[in-house]
């Protein structure tokens, strides 16, 4: 799905206008009834108390057509107008208007902070007070009120854009914006929803079709995507019938150290499990009988050192190569890296400690084959790229590293960023569980895996990165967040693939 900007969507909006040849008040019916009837498939008709507070834009006028409709069936509204601004908008007055057939409770006007009403634990809060057509910060007693709903522990659903959010900044520290528990957006998900800075205030989050018109958002130029089932099954390719393992690809893992085997045994452990044909690995002596008991199905080459790498098996045989779990910055690990950089010339995955010997040695980066790939989390990434100023600026500067070093980067996180030059992919599985040691590793076993089984590796990752996630959210549903190991996590990557390949074969029906 596209990630769009608010200047698309309004652009969408007026191109939908023209060629469905429906007025706008149509198309704000045709959205905030789709608001309405995700409301009523929840509450069922329950009496709670339900206030919405309606700017006098377009987003106060969706706020009035879901109050008509609330009303009409019955649930107990009270509706308030922020009168933040009095060059209301036409569907916002045309909507006024249509409430006096259903109430005669008039909406409470807003203007000062001596008309601002209690609001209680409770209370069902509908937040239409400022959508995609925020362009300054919100101020004054406006800003008040969004902290007074903000603190008073009442349901929060935000309509199209929790409040204060700009779809293409990040707020101040002390700006007032709404923290929604959900938010309800309308045609195409927003970057500020995914980011660290700003995801929290979106809470959980649903995509509604409002039916904006289809050839303008097919040919819209956007690189950046979320990436969900739908995406995973479009990259999936299931297995041949006639085939065996050499199709598969080999996988050698190139890491560990004294302490530290744990972590290329599980990345070893995700990648066969993810599909790979063959599986080695290259680790120090220290760690040659626990990965051959904890891992028959994988071989083991060992390093002539006992508890670090120090050299790569340079006429070794493999589809793919990735490096880096558990392996330690010594310098003569650092000469590993070098020697398997000057050896190698497909692409590479680079993980952890191998991130680390980069950022040290940034010679080290144009040795990188075109197109490998980096799984940084955000320390290792700030070693790599420097500091930020926000998520917007990181994004800009991984985009001008990835284009500089021709390298695919993949940013972990609560939503896991993939980029690849001007293209962006937000993942939108896993879960807070997958926040735990080896979590990683096992993200670049599943990633190296799918570069073995030749899937171009920007494709390998943005699909690695969802079934990773997804394996984490079997495991949650079993295990509950706090107990999910990362090994669980592995385990799962089977039932995870099975749940493409089901879809898929359901597609093709
Ligand atoms: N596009 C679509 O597909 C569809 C969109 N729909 C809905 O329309 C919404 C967008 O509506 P909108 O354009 O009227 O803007 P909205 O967010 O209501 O803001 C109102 C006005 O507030 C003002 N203003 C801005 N910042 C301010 C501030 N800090 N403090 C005070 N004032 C401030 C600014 O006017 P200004 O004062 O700058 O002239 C602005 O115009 C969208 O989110 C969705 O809910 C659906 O109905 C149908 C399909
Ligand atoms: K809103």
């Amino acid at each position: 799905m596209k990630i769009l900007t608010a200047e698309q969507l309004s652009e969408g909006d007026k191109i939908t206008i023209e060629k469905q040849q429906i007025t706008s008040e149509e198309l704000m019916e045709r959205a905030a009834t789709l608001v309405f009837n995700e409301i009523n498939n929840r509450l069922q008709g329950a009496p709670i108390p339900i206030k919405i507070f309606c700017g006098i834009g377009n987003n106060g006028g969706d706020g009035l057509v879901i109050a008509r409709h609330l009303i009409q069936h019955g649930y107990h509204v009270t509706v308030y107008v922020v009168n933040y601004s009095d060059k209301r908008s036409d569907d916002f007055l045309a909507n006024y208007e249509k409430l006096k057939d259903v109430t005669n409770d008039w909406p409470q006007l807003i203007k000062s902070e001596d008309n601002f009403p209690e609001i209680n634990i409770g209370d069902f809060i509908i937040d239409a007070m400022f959508g995609i057509g925020l362009n300054r910060p919100i101020e004054g007693w406006v800003a008040n009120l969004v902290k007074l709903i903000n603190k008073s522990q009442a349901f929060i659903l935000a309509i199209d854009m929790p409040s204060g959010l700009f779809s293409d900044k990040i707020p101040a520290e002390d700006a007032a914006v709404i923290e929604a528990n959900f938010t309800l957006s309308f045609q195409a998900p927003k970057l500020v929803f995914f980011l660290p800075d700003t995801m929290d205030y979106v809470g959980d989050l649903q995509i509604l079709d409002i039916g904006l018109d289809k050839e303008f958002l097919g040919k819209l130029q956007s690189g950046n995507h979320l990436i969900g089932e739908e995406e995973a099954v479009s990259l999936y390719k299931p297995r041949k019938a006639n085939s065996h393992k050499g199709d598969y690809g080999h996988a050698l893992i190139v890491g560990g150290s004294y302490g530290k085997i744990g972590s290329v045994l599980l990345t070893a452990t995700a990648a066969l499990k993810t599909g790979s044909g063959l599986c080695s690995l290259y680790i120090p002596k220290c760690g040659y009988h626990a990965v051959q008991t904890g891992l028959p199905e994988a071989m083991v080459v060992t390093d002539v050192e006992d508890d670090l790498l120090s050299g790569y098996p340079e006429d070794f045989k493999a589809d793919v190569v990735c490096f880096g779990m558990g392996a330690g910055t010594a310098n003569k690990t650092r000469e590993a890296l070098k020697n398997m950089l000057n050896t190698v010339k497909t692409p590479v995955l680079i993980d952890a400690d191998g991130l680390n010997i980069l950022s040290e040695n940034k010679e080290l980066l144009d040795l990188l084959p075109e197109n490998s790939v980096l799984t940084p989390h955000p320390g290792e990434l700030k070693r790599l790229v420097g500091e930020w100023k926000d998520d917007f600026h990181k994004l800009e500067l991984v985009r001008s590293f990835s284009k500089k070093y021709k390298l695919i980067i993949v940013i972990k996180g609560a939503h896991t960023f993939v980029i690849d030059g001007n293209d962006m992919y937000v993942n939108n599985s896993g879960n807070p569980g997958m926040a735990t040691a080896g979590s990683g590793d096992v993200l670049s076993g599943v990633i190296t895996s799918f570069m073995g089984q030749s899937y171009e590796p920007v494709t390998a990752a943005v699909l690695g990165v969802f079934l990773h996630g997804r394996a984490g959210d079997i495991a949650a549903e079993n295990l509950g967040y706090e107990s999910v190991l990362a090994g669980d996590i592995a385990k799962n990557i089977g039932k995870a693939i099975q749940g493409l390949f089901s879809r898929k074969l359901k597609n093709s029906e």
